[in-house]
């Protein structure tokens, strides 16, 4: 058995047990608690869940997208990674450049109705085909905002001489030089710009922590989407803390995920009824390639989860 996973299967069930019926921005409605913490041992395994299939390669190409300062999901489509689309998409199909068929509320109507689906998914089939082959086109609607990737590596200054700030940079720095500090702040809300990107940062803030030769990290995420999301999280947040510690010659600690608004959506109940029913697998390890000398050279083919076990994936509908 898993604590990690445990950890997680444990609150999924408390917030179905105890979770307030909220209504949402995107109309679907969930089960919602404010304020959890849980706490990830970094050396009992790595904490990719084993109860459903969990995408790994996905989240290496965000994680990858991250580090590499970008936010236009060209790159992640080149990758074959769509869980950015809706957003872009949405930016696009609400703008005067548009005129295909209406796709207002396209991610509620979609699920209800499979002739609109029909129609949606060729809109997106065009969108996804303009963003990869047309330069104009994913220049104007590829960008997700002010968020992650943006704020992490090129912080826009305030000061007038336009520099900006490689939050992760200084981060690499304070781990190696100063690892006792109590400033290793990363943080993905300029409270400027961000709230007017297509979707706000969701994972707002992370401090990382040094002691007996292990490096931890906490992060406070304002909204997680238990089923579909906080997987998600859980294991990018610990792999960037496995890339972290490997080029600073530390080891693994504990990954402590601090959410706020913690949500299960009321279309993802019987999903997650299911999951609480499977059995657990040992959780995998993660392998690093060894000759990579900065955290900003990894490529998909250095990192690998190795011995993943798991039950099946588990599909759901993303709530936009
Ligand atoms: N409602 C919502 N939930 C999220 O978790 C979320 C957003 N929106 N918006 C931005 C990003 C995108 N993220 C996502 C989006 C979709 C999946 C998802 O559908 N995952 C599927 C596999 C998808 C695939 O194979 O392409 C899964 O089973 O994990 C996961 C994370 C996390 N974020
Ligand atoms: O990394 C992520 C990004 C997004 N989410 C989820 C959390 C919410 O369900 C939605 C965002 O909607 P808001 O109304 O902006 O809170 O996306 C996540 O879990 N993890």
């Amino acid at each position: 058995m898993s604590q990690n996973e445990q950890t997680y299967l444990d609150l999924a069930a408390k917030i179905i047990n105890e979770g307030h019926y909220k209504d949402d921005r995107t109309g679907t409605g969930t089960y919602s608690i404010f304020g959890t913490q849980m706490h990830f041992d970094l050396q009992e395994g790595f904490p990719l869940l084993t109860t459903k299939k969990v995408f790994f390669k996905l989240i290496k190409s965000e994680l990858l997208w991250f580090l590499r300062g970008d936010n236009n999901i060209r790159f992640l489509l080149q990758n074959n990674n769509h869980i950015w689309d809706e957003w872009p998409f949405k930016t696009w199909v609400e703008s005067d450049e548009y005129d295909g068929p209406d796709m207002t509320d396209f991610g509620l109507r979609a699920e209800s109705d499979p002739e609109f689906k029909a129609l949606y998914l060729e809109q997106k089939a065009i969108f996804v085909d303009r963003i990869l082959n047309d330069d104009d086109f994913m220049e104007k609607f590829g960008y997700v905002g002010d968020v992650y990737g943006k704020l992490w590596r090129s912080w826009a200054s305030v000061l007038p001489d336009g520099q900006t700030t490689d939050q992760v940079g200084n981060l690499l720095d304070q781990i190696k030089n100063n690892p006792n500090s109590r400033r290793m702040i990363l943080s993905a809300w300029n409270a400027e710009t961000t709230p007017q990107a297509p979707l706000p940062s969701c994972h707002v803030l992370s401090q990382y922590y040094v002691s007996d030769g292990k490096l931890s990290a906490q992060l406070y995420q304002r909204s997680g989407d238990f089923f579909l999301g906080v997987p998600f999280n859980i294991a990018s947040y610990s792999l960037l803390i496995h890339m972290l510690a490997a080029q600073t010659g530390l080891e693994v600690g504990e990954f402590v995920h601090t959410i706020g608004d913690t949500h299960i959506y009321k279309n993802h109940v019987d999903q997650i009824n299911e999951q609480l029913s499977r059995p657990m697998h040992p959780l995998p390890k993660l392998w690093l390639n060894p000759e990579v000398k900065s955290i900003f050279d990894y490529t998909m083919d250095d990192i690998k989860v190795l011995d993943y076990e798991s039950e099946p994936a588990i599909k759901a509908v993303v709530a936009v």
